[in-house]
């Protein structure tokens, strides 16, 4: 079965071109909603989507680019829907989510815990789980922050999505020559020292042929004017459709 992805947004934290690096993914019947930042709501109204046409969320960690839209996500189906979405979520993160995020807003009568507006599905690291017919997901911890908990996903077996985080090589390339890994969809910091994020120039000292099979998101307002210093990678655009 033919997996299809939509970015809601490529951008970076701070972008103001781009709306929050947010994914949809999707099945013939199946759509899955990985991270939901603060512009999450707004690109979703742009591409006339509503939550109840999402089926789950995943998130990869706590950021505000990555669960800021979390809250009206909650309460619109809650209120609107009548239903709780399925959430998941890695089991280091559901505590840390609901206590450090969602509890101040969401937190009222009748919704003491992240339980009470989600369907929770708690992942657990290298542990792949069968979210829909065709869409299997595996957490792989991923270096971010020092103390932030964030993990990546391998898809399917044979799709590499990265959450936020600093260059990882080996992890890349062992998933390439071992695990059958065909595609990379990878975060990138275009400017600066790449302390929290992978830059530019990181991913442009990988072997050619890891090189082309990576596609380049959660980029700053300034990617047009990196357009042809990608080697062999490509950007991912918002909104466009893709078959992976
Ligand atoms: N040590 C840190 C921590 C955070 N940051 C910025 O904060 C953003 C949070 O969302 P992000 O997408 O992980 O990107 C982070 C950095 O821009 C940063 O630049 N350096
Ligand atoms: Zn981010
Ligand atoms: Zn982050």
């Amino acid at each position: 079965m033919a997996l299809h992805l939509q970015m809601l947004g490529t951008g970076s934290a701070f972008a103001k071109a781009y709306f929050n690096n947010n994914a949809l993914l999707s099945t013939d019947d199946f759509t899955l909603l990985i991270d939901c930042g603060i512009t999450a709501p707004m690109a979703m109204h742009q591409l006339g989507i509503t939550p109840e046409k999402i089926d789950a969320l995943l998130i990869t960690h706590i950021h505000g680019d990555h669960v800021g839209g979390l809250e009206e996500f909650a309460f619109r189906m809650k209120y609107g829907a009548g239903r709780r979405p399925l959430l998941y979520v890695a089991e280091a993160l559901a505590g840390p989510l609901w206590d450090h995020t969602l509890k101040g807003g969401l937190g009222q009568d009748g919704i003491t815990c992240l339980e009470d507006v989600f369907d929770v599905r708690l992942l657990r690291e290298g542990v792949p789980c069968k979210i829909a017919e065709g869409l299997r997901v595996e957490l792989i911890r991923t270096p971010h922050i020092p103390g932030k908990t964030s993990f990546s996903l391998y898809i399917n077996d044979e799709i590499f999505y990265s959450a936020d985080m600093i260059f990882q090589p080996k992890l890349l390339q062992q998933l390439v020559d071992e695990r059958g890994c065909r595609k990379i969809l990878h975060e990138v910091q275009l400017t600066g020292i790449g302390e929290v994020h992978t830059t530019l120039p990181e991913l442009l000292s990988l072997p050619r042929k890891l090189r082309a099979m990576i596609s380049l998101m959660h980029y700053g307002d300034e990617m047009e004017s990196f357009s042809g210093q990608t080697g062999e990678m490509d950007f991912l655009r918002q909104h466009r459709l893709y078959t992976l």
